[in-house]
């Protein structure tokens, strides 16, 4: 099985955990894309009813549209059942970085309002500590950029203001806002570490996601296997 082929291993084992009526966050990125496409071929053959998705970003929104699954915002529903996304990296305590997308703070609220949190990765997303490969994006203030990037050399990481590619200057993100990646050398204690981020004055959002799957699929080349609390 190659990375492609697991991904969509994933995305269909999570369609097992979908029944009708059910109000679904759809996440960001490659992965969960897959999912959303599976998701709207079973409500347009029939197999699913009256459930709705929540999307954590226009990317997620556009392939739900295109897809034919009907979509809500969060203010509009009282509950969001199970949310399903993709990750960057996952340890061994399932504690996760996200963000890659530039989604972070969208998906990390409708994920902390899910009733289940379900995180779809190949195997190459497994770490053994947090920051092993990928950096943590933060979403921040666009005015606040560079204070920002000064204030996280206090944690012994170094941030880069992340660059468009089909747009001259930075990234802007859905909600308007400018992400910074930080390298940190090794994340010892992401709960910690996701607390100390968000308190920094204009910091939105960061991509530690600690403490807060509930069951991480993931693919490999002997099949889907599970990481659960
Ligand atoms: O956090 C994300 C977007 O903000 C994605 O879920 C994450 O980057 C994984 O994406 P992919 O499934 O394409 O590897």
């Amino acid at each position: 099985m190659n990375v492609e082929e697991m991904k969509k291993a994933v995305a269909k084992e999570a369609l097992n955990l979908i029944e009708d009526e059910m109000v679904i966050g759809l996440g960001t990125g490659s992965t969960t894309a897959y999912f959303i496409r599976y998701l709207g071929k079973l409500i347009m053959e029939g197999e699913l009813e009256e459930v709705y998705g929540v999307p954590t970003s226009y990317q997620a929104r556009l392939l739900a549209l295109e897809a034919g699954v009907p979509v809500v915002s969060l203010d509009e529903v009282d509950a969001i059942d199970i949310a399903v996304d993709g990750a960057d990296e996952v340890d061994p305590q399932m504690n996760l970085i996200k963000g890659r997308g530039a989604a972070l703070t969208m998906e990390k609220i409708i994920e902390y309002r899910a009733g289940m949190f379900v995180v779809l990765v190949d195997e190459t997303k497994l770490v053994e500590w947090l920051g092993q490969k990928m950096p943590v994006p933060i979403e921040v203030i666009p005015v606040a950029w560079r204070a920002i990037a000064e204030e996280i050399e206090v944690f012994n990481a170094t941030a880069e203001l992340r660059m468009a590619e089909k747009k001259d200057g930075p990234v802007v993100t859905d909600n308007g806002n400018f992400i910074l990646d930080a390298k940190f050398h090794r994340i010892e204690d992401p709960l910690d570490l996701e607390i100390e981020l968000n308190n920094i004055p204009g910091v939105v959002e960061n991509g530690i996601f600690a403490d807060i799957a509930d069951l991480v699929l993931v693919g490999t080349k002997d099949g889907v296997k599970r990481m659960e609390r």
